[in-house]
């Protein structure tokens, strides 16, 4: 069953992303698709130089996560971390909502992991892979060396909140309501919610009461609370916030970026020393790169730099 189930996840076949007017509705920015980026639960776009726009595109299902779609979030952004065109992604969402979290149509092969006749190790030794999967596809968003802005309009639901607590910076619309979903399916959240979002907002009473309550959280106090660091009045005036940050972002130099990307993730879940140990081993090779002398120059000549592919 075990083997049945992770071959359904990495085995799907992909097929061009088009979303069609009536299933995008009115919070769909138009897109011209990328050639090589192909997928069907995921529209991908480029709205600036080496910025990228990720997408989620199951307007109908109110985006939630099938089975296509944990495979396909994970490839995208290996793909898109080894782009050397790709400097800064944004992560958004087509139709009325941002995601009604994991597909509830198939919980019931979540379900099925542990039917059958094995006794209690052999089951566990089977789902182990499976969760290890599932968490891959979001850890996926931080393993790429290139920032990730999370857009988030109206409902970010269970594996929502998961996603975007794997992102390096979060913005919302002003009708954005979070909702840590997972105890009303009798989960506790195991793709990274529970991990990171402490880390996030700081606050360990808050994360246990949205955590046990699966309160619905909205976007002043998500503001408040540090989980997103802006609020914008509508869908539109979101994506355009979070494309024209991340095309600050793609101008600067892509090794100072994504090195500052590796060392705050490094220093996340490591103590202040070994932080600086860190960073210090990377800048001995970063400190080499000709960024380096192209901003210095820039920074005093008061032009723009241009920044080789990285
Ligand atoms: C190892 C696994 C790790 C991952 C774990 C993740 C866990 C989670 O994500 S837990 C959270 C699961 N999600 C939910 O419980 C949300 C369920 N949906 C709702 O509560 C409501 O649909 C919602 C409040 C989002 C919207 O309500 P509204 O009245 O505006 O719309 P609906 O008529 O209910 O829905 C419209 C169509 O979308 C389908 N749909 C909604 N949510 C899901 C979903 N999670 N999975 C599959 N399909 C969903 C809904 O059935 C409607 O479809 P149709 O009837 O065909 O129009």
């Amino acid at each position: 069953m075990a083997s049945r189930v992770l071959s359904a996840l990495s085995g799907l076949r992909s097929v061009r992303a088009v979303p069609s007017l009536a299933a995008t509705m009115s919070t769909t920015t138009t897109q011209e698709l990328i050639p090589g980026y192909s997928y069907d639960t995921l529209a991908i776009s480029q709205p600036s130089q080496h910025v990228f726009q990720v997408n989620i595109n199951r307007p109908k299902n109110l985006n939630a996560m099938n089975k296509a779609f944990w495979r396909e979030i994970r490839e995208v952004f290996e793909q898109l971390g080894a782009d050397s065109e790709c400097r800064a992604v944004v992560l958004a969402a087509n139709g009325r909502m941002f995601t009604a979290g994991i597909d509830l149509s198939e919980m019931a092969d979540i379900g099925g992991m542990v039917m059958g006749d094995d006794d209690v190790a052999r089951k566990a030794r089977g789902v182990m892979p499976i969760i290890a999967a599932y968490q891959a596809s979001f850890t996926a968003l931080e393993k790429c060396p290139k920032p990730v802005v999370a857009a988030v309009h109206s409902a970010c639901i269970g594996g929502g909140v998961d996603l975007i607590c794997a992102a390096d910076i979060r913005y919302c619309s002003d009708d954005a309501w979070f909702q840590v979903k997972e105890v009303d399916v009798g989960l506790a959240a195991d793709v990274g919610t529970l991990q990171r979002l402490p880390k996030i907002v700081g606050n360990e009473s808050l994360v246990r009461e949205l955590a046990f309550s699966a309160r619905k959280m909205y976007s002043a106090e998500a503001l408040k609370c540090g989980l997103v660091s802006r609020i914008f009045p509508n869908y539109e005036s979101l994506v355009s916030g979070a494309v024209e940050i991340a095309t600050t972002i793609a101008s600067k130099s892509p090794v100072a970026v994504q090195t500052s990307k590796a060392a705050l993730i490094h220093a996340r879940d490591h103590s202040v020393q070994e932080g600086l140990d860190y960073i210090a081993t990377l800048n001995m090779m970063m400190l080499q790169s000709e960024d380096l002398r192209l901003a210095a120059m820039a920074a005093m000549s008061k032009e723009k730099p241009t920044f080789s592919k990285l």
